[in-house]
C-alpha cells in the first residue's frame, strides 16, 4: 500500500467521521424534546387574564389606526406593570417589561443595574426552550456576568451607560484595535454585543406579533438574525445559531412561555415589548455611534 493510498483512505475515514458527526448534532437538535409546556396560568386582579383582556378591549373602542393601537398598549404597559401574574413560570414578561422600561432614566441615560436584569429575564426565556438553546443562554449569561464584574465596586462608574463609556474611555480601557487576551473585555466592548442582540429581538418580537400561527417561528429568528446579527458572527456561530432556529417551538408554544392565550393579546403584548426595546436600542446606539464604538473587536 503507497503512502498515497494510506492518505487517501484517512482522509475517506475522516470525511465519514465529519457527516456522522454533523448528523449526530442534526439529530441531537431535532429530536431534543423541548420541555412540556404547560397552558399558563395567567391571573389578573384574581381573574383569568383573558377575562380580564376581553373587558378591557371592550371598554376600549375598536380602531385600525397607529394612535388606536398606542392607547392600547398604554393600557396594556399600566396593567403589566403591576397586577399581570404568570403563575409557576420564571420567565415573566412584566419584569422583562418593567426592566427595559425602567431602565431609562429621566434624562435618557441608560441605567445598567435595569438594562442587565431585562437581559436576566430573556435568560431565563431562553432556558425556559430546553437545552437546544443553551448555548444561546451560556453566551448571554457569560457576557451578563462580564457586565456584573465590572458593575461590583464600581456601582458609580457603570451606574448608566453613558458614566461607563466615560470612565472607560478616560482610563484607555475599551481597546479599538483587537481585543486583549489577558485582560477582562470592557463593558463598552461587552454591553455591545448584549446592543447588536437587542437588535434582533425588537425584529423578531415586531415578526411575532404581526404573523400568524401558520408562520414558522423559526424562519422569522431567521430572518431577524440575518438582517440584524449573522454578520457579526462567524461561520460556526451562525451554523449553531441555524440549528437552533430549526428546534424553535411553535408561535402557540412560544405564546404559551410568554403566558398569553388570546391573538389581541399576544399582538399588544409583544408589539409593546419589542416598543420598549426599541427605545433602548435607539438610545444606546445614539451612544455608540457618537464615539464611534459600533465596531469594537
Ligand atoms: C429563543 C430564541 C433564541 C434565538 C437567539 C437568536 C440569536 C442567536 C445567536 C446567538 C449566538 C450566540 C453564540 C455566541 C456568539 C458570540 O460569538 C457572539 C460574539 O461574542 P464575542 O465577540 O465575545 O465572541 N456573542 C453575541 O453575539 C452575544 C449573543 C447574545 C445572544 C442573545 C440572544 C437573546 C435571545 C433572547 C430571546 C428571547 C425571546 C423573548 C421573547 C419574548
Amino acid at each position: 500500500m503507497t503512502m498515497a493510498s494510506v492518505g487517501l483512505s484517512c482522509l475517506r475515514y475522516y470525511k465519514i467521521f465529519l457527516s456522522l458527526a454533523a448528523l449526530l448534532v442534526l439529530i441531537y437538535v431535532l429530536c431534543a424534546r423541548l420541555p412540556e409546556v404547560h397552558l399558563a396560568a395567567c391571573v389578573e386582579n384574581g381573574r383569568p387574564c383573558n377575562e380580564m383582556w376581553s373587558m378591557k378591549e371592550r371598554n376600549l373602542e375598536d380602531g385600525k389606526d397607529k394612535e388606536m393601537i398606542t392607547v392600547k398598549a398604554v393600557t396594556l404597559e399600566q396593567h403589566v406593570e403591576y397586577t399581570r401574574q404568570c403563575e409557576g413560570k420564571d420567565f415573566q414578561i412584566t419584569r422583562l417589561l418593567g426592566a427595559f422600561r425602567s431602565c431609562i432614566s429621566e434624562n435618557g441615560h441608560i441605567l445598567l443595574k435595569e438594562y442587565l436584569s431585562g437581559w436576566e429575564e430573556l435568560i431565563k426565556f431562553m432556558d425556559s426552550l430546553g437545552m437546544v438553546f443553551g448555548f444561546i443562554s451560556q453566551e448571554t449569561t457569560t457576557k451578563i456576568n462580564i457586565m456584573r464584574g465590572h458593575l461590583t465596586g464600581n456601582s458609580d462608574e457603570y451606574h448608566t451607560l453613558q458614566s461607563m463609556v466615560r470612565y472607560e474611555l478616560d482610563r484607555g480601557l475599551v481597546n479599538f484595535k483587537e481585543l486583549p487576551q489577558d485582560q477582562v473585555p470592557s463593558g463598552c466592548r461587552t454591553l455591545l454585543r448584549l446592543h447588536r442582540a437587542l437588535k434582533w429581538l425588537q425584529l423578531f418580537l415586531y415578526k411575532l406579533s404581526t404573523s400568524t400561527s401558520q408562520d414558522n417561528t423559526g424562519e422569522l429568528c431567521a430572518l431577524a438574525y440575518e438582517k440584524a446579527l449573522a454578520h457579526h458572527h462567524s461561520w460556526f456561530v451562525r451554523q449553531a445559531a441555524a440549528l437552533a432556529f430549526l428546534a424553535m417551538p411553535p408561535r402557540r408554544e412560544l405564546l404559551q412561555v410568554i403566558c398569553v392565550r388570546e391573538e389581541e393579546e399576544a399582538q399588544l403584548v409583544l408589539s409593546t415589548a419589542a416598543k420598549a426595546i426599541v427605545r433602548v436600542y435607539n438610545l444606546t446606539q445614539d451612544v455608540y455611534e457618537a464615539y464611534g464604538m459600533l465596531e469594537l473587536p
